[in-house]
């Protein structure tokens, strides 16, 4: 398949680490965790159950982009919250990027989140990400799907979808 950048979106334990690197193996493209990119400082305020502010986020989402200009010719796939419009807008600067955002009940998520084994997100934070979250809309090149499907089922809908566009 021709390369795309695709950002895999949503609220912490949505399923974006597990989805990207699904879709990362069978695309072929490199695959990067977005959480690995924040610096140090605010992995330990979400780990003491503090939410981040968009101070915090700015130079989280430059290296997100960075990481996708240097990922435009090859294709790449990176895990990233992305929660607000405006993120997105930073991330796609100057770049053709492809959201793939998943969407599920809160409830099951919550659960999701109380029952991955050594995740440094509490599943307390889960309400502040819900409240963040600006959904993402039809101009905003995004494929949405329900993150109860299977990590399979959700990699074969986004190949799909991407397909279909070529
Ligand atoms: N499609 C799925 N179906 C069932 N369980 C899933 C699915 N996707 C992810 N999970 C499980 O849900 C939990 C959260 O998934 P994951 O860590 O990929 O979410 P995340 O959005 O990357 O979270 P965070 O942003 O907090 O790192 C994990 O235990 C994972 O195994
Ligand atoms: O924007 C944010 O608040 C963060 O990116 C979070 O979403 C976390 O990094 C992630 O989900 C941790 O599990």
């Amino acid at each position: 398949m021709t390369p795309h950048l695709l950002v895999v979106m949503g609220v912490s334990g949505s399923g974006k680490s597990t989805v990207a690197m699904r879709l990362a193996e069978t695309c072929g493209w490199p695959f990067q965790e977005g959480d690995s990119l924040h610096p140090p400082e605010n992995v330990e305020k979400m780990h003491n159950g503090i939410p981040l502010n968009d101070a915090d986020r700015a130079p989280w989402l430059r290296r997100c982009h960075q990481w996708l200009a240097d990922h435009a010719g090859s294709g790449g796939v990176l895990s990233c919250s992305a929660l607000k419009r405006v993120y997105r807008e930073t991330l796609r600067e100057g770049l053709d990027v492809t959201f793939v955002y998943l969407h599920a009940d809160p409830g099951l998520i919550h659960e999701r989140m109380e029952h991955r084994p050594g995740h440094f997100m509490p599943a307390t934070l889960l309400s502040s990400q819900l409240a963040t979250l600006e959904v993402p809309g039809p101009d905003e090149n995004v494929i949405s799907l329900d993150s109860t499907l299977t990590p399979d089922e959700i990699s074969a809908a986004v190949e799909r979808r991407l397909e279909a566009e070529a």
